[in-house]
């Protein structure tokens, strides 16, 4: 597959997996997703990789979740939603090797489930987190919500998505939601730090570990897939047009009108 909307590269062990749309904040349209499908796969199971990192391009953002250009409604790719999110997001969690998350700026949205759902996180200074959903008219009926419960909490964890707050990466860290805060300039370097230590253990240990951990928390790809269903159905409505439409004409939601 040809990538238009990513870089991969593949040196000395690692599979670095970059989203390049800078322009869009490194927001995923239905491509973006298809290609990030593509390069897991390929990094997953090829056995001269022990790590894979996954980042954004440039210095402003690691993601920020769906393109919301590319949003009247459904998005514009394939799956429930026009966007093959939930294999994404599986893909993270079946492959069977870590997964950094460089979180080299805003994890926002669809973006930071990205990151959540990595097996670790390598976080810069510079960057910012959180959920948006309910402000644009969206919101992650699975892993995005009940997997950050686990990490965080089910108060922190409600909070983050109730509330839609911004978090700098001082609190992420001391949240649980990263591994590692570093100055921005020193992140390439904590994250190569990180891929030697993992490539210095046994790979396929990594790899029953890994998916031991995931073990306990598979039930929730269940619960997600229901929810997509009711996801896609509250895409087509008013209410969810109105979160999109406001972010695109750059003003406030107005969801009272709602409120019966
Ligand atoms: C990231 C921001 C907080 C940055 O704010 P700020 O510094 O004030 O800069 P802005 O001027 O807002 O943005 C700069 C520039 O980037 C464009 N941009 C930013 N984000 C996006 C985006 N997601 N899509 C398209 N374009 C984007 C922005 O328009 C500006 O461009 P200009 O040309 O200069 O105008 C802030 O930008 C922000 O909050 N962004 C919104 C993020 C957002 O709404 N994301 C979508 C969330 S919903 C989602 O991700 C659904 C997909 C998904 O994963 C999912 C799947 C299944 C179930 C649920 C979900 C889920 O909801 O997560």
């Amino acid at each position: 597959m040809n990538y238009e909307d990513i870089l991969y590269t593949e040196v000395d062990g690692v599979a670095t997996i970059t989203i390049n749309r800078p322009d869009r904040y490194n927001a995923f349209r239905g491509q973006t997703c298809m290609e990030l499908i593509d390069a897991f796969n390929r990094a997953g199971w090829n056995k001269a990789i022990g790590v894979i990192v996954l980042t954004g391009a440039g210095n402003k953002a690691f993601c920020t979740g769906g393109d919301q250009g590319a949003h009247a409604g459904q998005y514009d790719g394939r799956g429930l939603i026009g966007l093959p999110v939930e294999e994404l997001q599986g893909l993270i969690r079946e492959v069977p090797k870590p997964v950094i998350a460089r979180v080299n700026g805003f994890a926002i949205g669809g973006g930071h489930v990205l990151h959540v759902l990595c097996d670790l996180s390598i976080a810069s200074d510079k960057a910012i987190f959180g959920q948006v959903g309910p402000k644009v008219g969206s919101v992650d009926p699975g892993f995005g919500t009940a997997y950050l419960a686990r990490v965080v909490g089910e108060k922190r964890a409600r909070e983050i998505w109730y509330l839609c707050r911004k978090y700098n990466a001082q609190q992420a860290l001391d949240w649980g939601l990263v591994n590692a805060v570093v100055p921005h300039d020193e992140l390439d370097a904590e994250v190569q730090k990180w891929c030697d230590e993992i490539l210095e253990k046994s790979p396929t240990a990594l790899s029953i570990a890994k998916r031991s951990f995931n073990a306990d928390s598979e039930s929730i790809a269940g619960i997600g897939g229901l929810g997509m269903q009711a996801l896609s159905l509250y895409y087509d409505t008013d209410e969810a047009k109105e979160g999109t439409a406001a972010f695109k004409e750059k003003r406030k939601p107005d969801f009272r009108k709602f409120y019966k």
